[in-house]
């Protein structure tokens, strides 16, 4: 099964919450590769020997991998971690997740800087690309196992929108937000 996503309708109510339109308007993921997302879908049972996980992440160099359990008990200032998760931000480098258990969701701009909710459930591997604005949120199950992986030594530093000058950001926007090169 492949994930859902859909364009937010902005509101102040709970961020737990899907926040669809009327009627939903749902992204294809077509549309999310076209931002530069990339999606898997595993299966969540086997990921300690799992040849599909083990191809993607020897296809891509992603050397490093750890757990991300998030759950009040085991997670250092929990709540301020969730805030900062949910604080919009870029990274220098790729935002690969791979949900083990639980469920919420990746917030991501489009082109046109609107919010689309991606739904990630155990299975789901997605691969944010570096300079992409996002965020992130638990949704209203409240619980989340991730395997987090990383290309080398992991760098997880948030630079909070805007970035504009961002090398990453520059990045970003001219290599998968660009126009075609125009050929006269
Ligand atoms: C809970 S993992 C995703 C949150 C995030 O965007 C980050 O860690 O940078
Ligand atoms: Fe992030």
């Amino acid at each position: 099964m492949a994930i859902e996503a859909w364009l937010m309708q902005e509101s102040d109510d709970d961020q737990r919450l899907p926040h669809h339109k009327n009627p939903p308007d749902y992204v294809s993921l077509d549309h999310l590769a076209d931002l530069g997302v990339l999606y898997w879908n595993l299966d969540p049972n086997k990921y300690e020997n799992d040849p599909d996980l083990n191809k993607i992440r020897q296809d891509r160099g992603y050397s490093y991998m750890d757990m991300l359990d998030l759950c009040p008990e085991k997670v250092e200032n929990y709540e301020e971690k969730l805030e900062r998760f949910y604080t919009e931000h870029i990274h220098g480098d790729e935002e690969i997740r791979y949900c083990l258990k639980g469920s919420g969701y990746f917030d991501v701009r489009d082109k046109d800087d609107r919010w689309i909710r991606i739904s990630i459930k155990a299975g789901d591997l997605i691969v944010l690309p570096a300079g992409i604005y996002h965020r992130f949120t638990l949704d209203t199950h409240n619980y989340i196992k991730l395997m987090r992986l990383f290309v080398g030594e992991p760098v997880w530093t948030a630079f909070n929108r805007p970035q504009e000058d961002h090398p990453a950001r520059k990045g970003y926007i001219d290599s998968t937000l660009g126009m075609p090169l125009q050929v006269s």
